[in-house]
C-alpha cells in the first residue's frame, strides 16, 4: 500500500488525515524546502510587473474551521491578475446559474494560452473558458448593474466577502496593465464582432483590468479559496458569500481549466482545483478541508508560479489533499493485503 494510500486508509478509521495533525510543520517546510529554488521568471508584458522582487515567498494553510497557518511573505501585496477570474466567475454563477453562465461562457479548456486570440476564432467566438482572457471579460460584462460603475461595486464587494476584508485596486499596476491592454481590448471587440458581449467592450475591459489589479496577499487567497472549500461560507466571517452549488460548479471549471493549458498535469500530479494568476499567485482548494494560498512571483511559460507550484504540491501529498485519493483507497480496499 502507497503511503498515500495508507494515510486515506487511516483518514477512513481516525476521521482525519494525519497530516493535518502536523499542518503547522507542514507549511514551514513547504516553504524552507522551495524558498531557493530559482527557476521561472517575473511577468514583464504588464510593465510593473517586471519590478516585484522575485525572492517574495508566501505560503498560508487556511482551514475550513477558520484555523491560519503561515511560512514566510504570507501578507506581502500583490495583484489578483487572474485569480481575481474564479471569484468573479462564483459571483455571476450566483448571480445567474449555472446553464446561463455555462451557455453564455463555457466550461472548458482551449488549451491555449491565457491571452490567445486564435481560441476565440477556432470557436466560432465563444469565449469557451471563463479561466482565461476571452471567457473571464465575457464573465465580466455579465456581471450585475446597469453600468459599469454599478458592475464594478458589484464585484468589489463580492470580493470584499470572499476576502472578509475590503481589497484595494493597486493605482499603478492598474495604470501599467490599462496602458498597455491592446491584447485584452482586441479580444473584446472579437467578442463583440461575435454578439458574444452585450455591454460597451472597452468598457467591460476597464472593469476586468481594474479586477485583476485588486491588492491581496497569500493569507487573502488562502482564506478566499477556503470560502469555496467550505460551501460558500467563509471560514472567519461566518458569512455567506455563494451558494454551495455555485462552490460546486467554481470548483469543477477550476478543475479543468484553472491552471491554463498546464491544467490537465497539475490535476493529475497535485490533485485539487487551483487558479494561478501571473503575479504569481496560486490558490487551491481542498473541498471540504480548505485552501492553500500561495505567492512568489517568478513564473513558468505557462504563467503559474514555480515556488508556488511546488510548495502546493508538497502540502497536497502531505495533508493528504488529492480529490482522486479515495478512489484509491476503495480499489486498495478490496485488494487483500
Ligand atoms: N494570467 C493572468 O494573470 C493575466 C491577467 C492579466 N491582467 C491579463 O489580462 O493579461
Amino acid at each position: 500500500m502507497s503511503d498515500e494510500v495508507g494515510d486515506v486508509a487511516q483518514a477512513v478509521s481516525t476521521g482525519r488525515l494525519p497530516g493535518w495533525d502536523r499542518v503547522e510543520e507542514l507549511v514551514q517546510e513547504a516553504h524552507a524546502r522551495h524558498r531557493d529554488r530559482a527557476e521561472g521568471a517575473v511577468a514583464d508584458y504588464i510593465p510593473v510587473l517586471a519590478e516585484a522582487d522575485p525572492r517574495l515567498f508566501g505560503v498560508v494553510v487556511a482551514e475550513t474551521s477558520g484555523d491560519l497557518h503561515a511560512a514566510g511573505d504570507a501578507d506581502a501585496a500583490f495583484t489578483i491578475q487572474s485569480i481575481s477570474k474564479a471569484f468573479v466567475y462564483a459571483l455571476v454563477c450566483e448571480a445567474y446559474g449555472h446553464e446561463v453562465v455555462r451557455d453564455r461562457v463555457g466550461v472548458n479548456n482551449t488549451g491555449l494560452p491565457f491571452n490567445s486570440v486564435i481560441a476565440v476564432e477556432l470557436n466560432d467566438g465563444h469565449p469557451m473558458n471563463p479561466m482565461v482572457n476571452a471567457g473571464a471579460i465575457a464573465t465580466t460584462a455579465l456581471l450585475p448593474g446597469g453600468t459599469p460603475d454599478e458592475q464594478w461595486a458589484h464585484l468589489a464587494a463580492g470580493l470584499a466577502r470572499f476576502a472578509g476584508r475590503t481589497l484595494e485596486v493597486d493605482p499603478v499596476v492598474y495604470e501599467s496593465e490599462a496602458a498597455t491592454n491592446q491584447r485584452n481590448r482586441a479580444i473584446a471587440r472579437l467578442l463583440e464582432s461575435y454578439g458574444r458581449i452585450d455591454a460597451d467592450p472597452l468598457e467591460v475591459v476597464d472593469v476586468y483590468t481594474r479586477q485583476c489589479a485588486i491588492r491581496v496577499t497569500a493569507r487573502d487567497l488562502a482564506v478566499m479559496g477556503a470560502t469555496l472549500a467550505d460551501g460558500g461560507v467563509h471560514p472567519v466571517t461566518g458569512e455567506r458569500v455563494v451558494s454551495a452549488q455555485v462552490c460546486r460548479d467554481t470548483l469543477a471549471v477550476l478543475a479543468a481549466t484553472g491552471m491554463y493549458e498546464r491544467s490537465g498535469e497539475w490535476l493529475f500530479e497535485i490533485g485539487v482545483p487551483a487558479k494561478s494568476g501571473v503575479s504569481g499567485g496560486i490558490v487551491a482548494i481542498a473541498p471540504g478541508k480548505g485552501a492553500i494560498g500561495t505567492f512568489s512571483p517568478p513564473i513558468d511559460p505557462a504563467g503559474n508560479s514555480v515556488r508556488g507550484r511546488l510548495a502546493t504540491a508538497h502540502l497536497s501529498r502531505t495533508l493528504g489533499l488529492n480529490v482522486f485519493a479515495s478512489a484509491a483507497h476503495a480499489a486498495d480496499r478490496r485488494t487483500p493485503a
